[in-house]
């Protein structure tokens, strides 16, 4: 039924209320405009509900159950640890609801109006929003796109009960006693990890010759060794070929070094990508340039070839990741104020929560010397820091990477405990133009973890206490 036969005028419309669009709706709230955000499903889009956020609840709720079974080595034995996983499953969707709650009183405490219901543009500045019931138009100055992304599902592997994607392995009823994962990226090895670690019998499937590629050789083979420990079993260049549903499970077929295999699980979970959701948008009509995948082409303001119309976040190019959304959608919604905003994606940290911890920010090593730098590569290790060793957690470094000439930092990677919070003190350094020799003098509390990168940074100086 059609009931909006006139036109709803709106100041700034943005379309999806992920971690891109609800930060952008709030940001472009702040700078006076009048905004409406419309999303066809819950408050905090993939992040919130299906992503981020209770992927690492569930991280979490698996390394509490692996530490209370005990830690041999400092002399703490526990007898029947055990896991009420319907108690997990319950605690991880509280923890979802407070956060997703937050963002609705955050939108309604910056006056957004929230629409329910499915986007579709009609012309460039013409929508119609459509939920079970009404369909109604709306006219707007200006859009900010923020429709995120799905998993890509594999003709082979249509998903399934018992073949997930990582909404179906987050939401599980029960500890599989064994699962295949299919892709070895960071949401397979994270939920790899976290179903390992309340004792899953976990094999990875990996393509290509290492999982989580993009890190460095030396941090990634860290992973694989607490992932060996942890029982898991990783296949590098295996390529998956099909699966069969059983009764009660799944049998995967792959190849390895030209042989084929089956491999028997309860579940099989398939991690091999993402898609970006403009395809149902209606954007052709529009004139809105993508690529051939459905990337949206932006510039540095994040403007689309429309000029009216913005886009953010796992629809536009570069690492699909939650912090990027809503770094995006505060330029975005600054330009639209009229403020001199743009991207620079240097600072950006990319963290993959595994075990242990993988984080990188600026370039690499080899990317910077590929970008034409000649720089230094200062390392520290975790073996050589107090609180380290009293977390019983050696394992891991920090790298700096520096420019020769000035000491610049211009990147730095972080294998290890709490790397995921130890990144944002180099992010800082990048984007603030610091040298090795101001994170060397910045004074760190002992003992912390903090100090293994000032020490990184005492390596690049040539004067290290900790280490010869
Ligand atoms: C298992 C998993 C773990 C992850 N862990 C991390 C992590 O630890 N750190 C990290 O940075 N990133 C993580 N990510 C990635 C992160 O979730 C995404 O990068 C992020 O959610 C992208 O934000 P977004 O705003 O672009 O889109 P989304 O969060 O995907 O939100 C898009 C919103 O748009 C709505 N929408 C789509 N089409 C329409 C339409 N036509 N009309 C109306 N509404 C529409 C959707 O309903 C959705 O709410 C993870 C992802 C997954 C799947």
């Amino acid at each position: 039924m059609v009931v909006g036969d006139f036109p709803i005028e709106l100041d700034t419309l943005v379309v999806g209320a992920g971690p891109g669009g609800y930060v952008a709706a709030i940001r472009a709230a702040q700078t006076g405009q009048k905004v409406t955000i419309a999303d066809k499903g819950a408050l905090g889009g993939v992040c919130l509900n299906v992503g981020c956020v209770p992927s690492k609840a569930l991280i979490q709720a698996g390394h509490r159950y692996e530490h209370a079974k005990g830690a041999e080595d400092m002399g703490i034995a526990s007898e029947n640890t055990s896991v009420d996983f319907s108690k997990v499953q319950e605690w991880k969707g509280k923890v979802v609801d407070k956060l997703t709650g937050g963002v609705e009183g955050l939108l309604k405490g910056n006056k957004v109006d929230i629409v329910k219901g499915e986007v579709y543009f009609v012309d460039k500045n013409t929508v119609r929003i459509m939920d079970d019931k009404n369909s109604q138009t709306y006219t707007f100055k200006n859009c900010i796109i923020a429709t995120g992304s799905r998993p890509i599902e594999l003709p082979n592997f249509k998903y399934s009960d018992r073949v997930l994607d990582s909404t179906g392995a987050l939401g599980l009823k029960e500890i599989p006693k064994k699962m295949v994962v299919i892709g070895g990226g960071y949401i397979g090895t994270e939920l790899g990890t976290a179903y390992a670690n309340f004792d899953t019998e976990v094999t990875i499937l990996e393509g290509t010759k290492d999982i989580l590629g993009g890190f460095e050789k030396q941090m990634t083979q860290l992973v694989k060794k607490r992932l060996k420990k942890k029982g898991v079993e990783v296949i590098t260049n295996a390529m998956a070929q099909g699966v069969e549903e059983t009764e009660d499970g799944v049998k995967v077929k792959y190849e390895v070094k030209g042989e084929e295999k089956t491999i028997e699980a309860d579940y099989l979970l398939v991690t091999v990508g993402r898609r970006p959701n403009t395809d149902e948008l209606g954007l052709e009509q529009v004139g809105v340039e993508m690529t051939d995948k459905g990337i949206i082409k932006i510039d540095k303001q994040c403007r689309t070839s429309v000029d009216n119309i913005f886009a953010i976040g796992d629809i536009v190019d570069g690492p699909p990741l939650a912090h990027k959304a809503s770094y995006e959608g505060k330029i975005a919604a600054e330009v639209i104020a009229g403020e001199k905003s743009e991207i620079d994606y240097l600072g950006i940290p990319a963290v993959v929560f595994s075990d242990p911890e993988l984080a990188s920010v600026g370039y690499t090593e080899a990317e910077a010397k590929d970008a034409g730098y000649e720089v230094n590569a200062s390392k520290f290790p975790f073996a050589a820091n107090g609180r380290a060793l009293s977390l019983n957690e050696t394992d891991g470094f920090v790298k700096l990477v520096t420019r020769k000439d000035d000491g610049l930092v211009i990147g730095a990677q972080i294998a290890g405990a709490n790397a995921s919070d130890m990144i944002a003190e180099l992010g800082l350094a990048i984007e603030a133009g610091m040298t090795a020799e101001d994170l060397a003098l910045t004074i760190h509390a002992h003992p912390t973890l903090g100090e293994i990168s000032m020490e990184a940074a005492e390596v690049a100086l040539g004067t290290p206490i900790h280490i010869k």
